[in-house]
C-alpha cells in the first residue's frame, strides 16, 4: 500500500481551468473521497493519480517515488470506471484476468487469482457467465474484481455506484468499505453525493469550480464547515446572515433579521469568520439541532409561525418563519401534538449548535 501526495497540482486544458492547486497527502490505506457538484474537477483529479492527465503543473508521489509523468500501466494502481468499462463478449473470469495476462502472469497462477478474487466479491460460480447475462450489481462488483486481481498499490473509483438503484447502492456502498478495511489498501473515491461520502470515508476532499474547499474527516466537514459551500452542499441546513452585536469573552451576540439575538460560542467559526462588533456574520444551523420548547423565554428561543409541518413517523419536520427567516427544524417523534401551518412556535437554537461559518 501506498501514500499519495498532490503537491500544488493543477491541470488546465488549452485556456479552461480544470483543477487549481490541490495540494493534498492521502496516507496508506486511507479510504479518501472527492466529494462536489458535477463539473467540480474530481474525475480531473482521480484522473490525473492514475496518469490519465498530465498536470499542468505541480508533482504527484506515490509513496516517495514520483509518477507525475509516469503512464497508467506503469503506476499500479486499480480503477473501477463509472460505466464499469467491461468486456461485454467475455466471460466474468476472461474480464477478471484480463490484467493478470497483460502482466504476463501464468495460466495456473491467474487462475488461483480470480478464483481468490471471484471469492471476495461474492462472484463465486459466475466464472463462465457473459457479462450480458449479468445484473447491474453483479457488473459493478466485477469491474471491482477487475481493478483488484492485479494487487494494486493505490484503488481509484469514480462515481461506481451511480449505475445501480437506491438499495443496491447502499448494500454495495457496505461491500466496498468492507474490501477496502479487509484489504487496507489506499482508496481514492470519487462522487457527488455526500451521503455516500460520509458514511465511507476516512477524510474528504470537498471541490468547487476546480478549486479545494475543505479537507476534513466526514465529522469535521459537518460541524465545521468553512464557508457556506460547504455547509449547504453537506446535508441540510440553515444559513442565516446576522450582525455581531457583542462579544463576552468567548460568546458572541449576533442579531438576526426578527431583531432577536442569539448567542454562540467564537470556538465554532471558521477561520474566515469576522467576529468582531458590527461585522455581518454567516451562522450554519443544522436543523437537526434545533428543538421545539413547550413553555417560556430564554436564551436562544425564537419564535415565530409554522409555514409547514410534517411527520415522517420517526421526526417531525418544521419550518418556522422567524422575522424574514425560514428555520428548518428535524426533531425526534416524542409523542406530542403536531404544530400545523399558522401555528405558533417556540424553538430552542442551542448555544453549542451555531456554527459561524464566514
Ligand atoms: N478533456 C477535457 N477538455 C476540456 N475540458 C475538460 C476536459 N475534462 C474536463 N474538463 C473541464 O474541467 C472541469 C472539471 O471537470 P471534471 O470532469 O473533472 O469534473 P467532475 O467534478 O468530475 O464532474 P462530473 O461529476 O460531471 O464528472 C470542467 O469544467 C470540465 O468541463
Amino acid at each position: 500500500m501506498s501514500s499519495v501526495t498532490l503537491d500544488h497540482v493543477h491541470k488546465k486544458f488549452g485556456n479552461a481551468k480544470g483543477v487549481e492547486d490541490v495540494h493534498i497527502h492521502i496516507e496508506s490505506g486511507e479510504f479518501f473521497t472527492f466529494l462536489g457538484p458535477s463539473g467540480c474537477g474530481k474525475t480531473t483529479t482521480l484522473r490525473m493519480i492514475a496518469g490519465f492527465y498530465y498536470p499542468t503543473a505541480g508533482q504527484i508521489r506515490f509513496g516517495s517515488q514520483e509518477v507525475t509523468s509516469v503512464p497508467p500501466h506503469k503506476r499500479n494502481t486499480g480503477m473501477v470506471f463509472q460505466n464499469y468499462a467491461l468486456f461485454p463478449h467475455m466471460t466474468v473470469f476472461e474480464n477478471i484476468a484480463f490484467g493478470l495476462q497483460v502482466r504476463s502472469v501464468n495460466k495456473a497462477e491467474t487462475k488461483e487469482r480470480v478464483e481468490r478474487i471471484m471469492k471476495l466479491v461474492r462472484l463465486e460460480g459466475y466464472g463462465e457467465r457473459r457479462i450480458d447475462q449479468l445484473s447491474g450489481g453483479q457488473q459493478q462488483r466485477v469491474a471491482l474484481a477487475r481493478a483488484l486481481v492485479i494487487e494494486p498499490q493505490i484503488l481509484l473509483l469514480d462515481e461506481p455506484l451511480s449505475n445501480l438503484d437506491a438499495k443496491l447502492r447502499e448494500e454495495t456502498r457496505f461491500e466496498i468499505k468492507r474490501l477496502q478495511l479487509e484489504l487496507g489498501i489506499t482508496t481514492i473515491y470519487v462522487t457527488h453525493d455526500q451521503a455516500e461520502a460520509m458514511s465511507m470515508s476516512d477524510r474528504i476532499m470537498v471541490m468547487q469550480g476546480g478549486e479545494v474547499q475543505q479537507i476534513g474527516t466526514p465529522h469535521e466537514i459537518y460541524h465545521r464547515p468553512v464557508n457556506r459551500f460547504v455547509a449547504s452542499f453537506i446535508g441540510e441546513t440553515n444559513l442565516w446572515e446576522g450582525t455581531v452585536v457583542g462579544i463576552d469573552r468567548d460568546e458572541v451576540q449576533v442579531r438576526i433579521s426578527s431583531g432577536q439575538v442569539l448567542s454562540g460560542f467564537a470556538k465554532n467559526a471558521s477561520p474566515r469568520a469576522k467576529l468582531a462588533v458590527g461585522e455581518q456574520v454567516t451562522m450554519s444551523i443544522r436543523p437537526e439541532s434545533v428543538q421545539e420548547q413547550s413553555e417560556g423565554a430564554g436564551t436562544n428561543i425564537v419564535t415565530g409561525k409554522v409555514v409547514m409541518s410534517e411527520f415522517t413517523g420517526a421526526c417531525v419536520n418544521y419550518v418556522t418563519e422567524v422575522g424574514q427567516e425560514n428555520l428548518r427544524s428535524m426533531s425526534i417523534n416524542l409523542g406530542r401534538p403536531i404544530k400545523q401551518r399558522g401555528d405558533a412556535i417556540g424553538l430552542h437554537i442551542p448555544k453549542e449548535s451555531i456554527y459561524f461559518a464566514g
